[in-house]
């Protein structure tokens, strides 16, 4: 059974169609990427999915339930969990402070006035692991703030793997960023997903990042599906060169 089915789903602004009758099938430990030129519809099309925006028509569906309507915070319940183009991290507070919360939100111990001492150390013992896995043991006492964008981004992924997620929303996860941190994000990225079987949805500019993460790639240009396939067959359609070199031409 699918993951996650997104049918014919629309979005308008006004009388621009940002996304148009796009949909989109990804099952259980898929790592599927959705691409585009700037301006196609990628952000829009994740905001549908993470239900920070209806969709104008369509239905999303996440593990058979009809989830269009459900808002963001109940689709984190049912399982889904995002990352944002600008991270979203509290610089103030150390990175094991960062990932405790979503620990404590995952073991429904978030505001609660007391919890016993056995609850605190597997919650402890939690945040090591989420640390250990991402690297970031070493730094775990500094202020997210202070650190790196590469840093922060990876404490930004290991607080959504924090919730348990079945399915992981990846929004530009190394825009801005340089060849070493892109480099360190993607293998970051591609470790969880191969570790637990994670079925990850990654919207990327860059085809470089892509092609090194996914199984399939749908490509959006102008709101609507231009092509879906395997990365070797995305990067030999003609449609997908135009739409790219068209984009940079315009822009140039
Ligand atoms: N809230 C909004 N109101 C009006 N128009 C919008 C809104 N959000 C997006 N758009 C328009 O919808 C189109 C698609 O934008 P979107 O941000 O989804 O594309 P994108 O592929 O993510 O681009 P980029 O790679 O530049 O982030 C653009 O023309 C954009 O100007």
């Amino acid at each position: 059974m699918s993951l996650l089915k997104v049918e014919q789903v629309s979005r308008r602004f006004g009388s621009l169609v940002a996304v148009d009758q796009v949909s989109m099938t990804v099952e259980p430990g898929e790592f599927r990427a959705v691409i585009g030129p700037n301006g196609a519809g990628k952000t829009t099309f994740f905001n549908l999915i993470s239900g920070f925006l209806l969709p104008t028509s369509g239905r999303i569906l996440f593990d058979d339930q009809d989830v269009t309507a459900v808002k963001p915070a109940n689709r984190v319940k049912l399982g889904m969990a995002r990352t944002f183009q600008v991270t979203e991290i509290f610089p103030e507070l150390s990175v094991r402070e960062n990932l405790r919360i979503p620990v404590e939100v995952a073991a429904g111990h978030r505001l609660k006035p007391w919890q016993s001492r056995a609850d605190a150390r597997a919650m402890d013992e939690r945040v090591d692991e989420l640390l250990q896995r991402s690297g970031l043991t070493g730094k775990a006492g500094r202020l997210a703030g202070e650190l790196s964008h590469g840093d922060q981004r990876a404490t930004e992924i290991m607080m959504a793997i924090a919730l348990n997620p079945r399915l992981l929303l990846l929004d530009e996860p190394t825009a801005g960023m340089g060849d070493q941190e892109t480099y360190d994000v993607t293998q970051l990225i591609r470790k969880l997903h191969r570790e637990q079987k994670l079925t990850v949805v990654l919207i990327e500019h860059d085809m470089r990042v892509v092609f090194h993460l996914a199984d399939r790639v749908m490509v959006l240009a102008e709101g609507q599906l231009l092509a879906e396939g395997t990365p070797d067959e995305i990067a030999a359609d003609d449609a997908v060169q135009e739409a790219y070199l068209g984009a940079e031409a315009e822009t140039a």
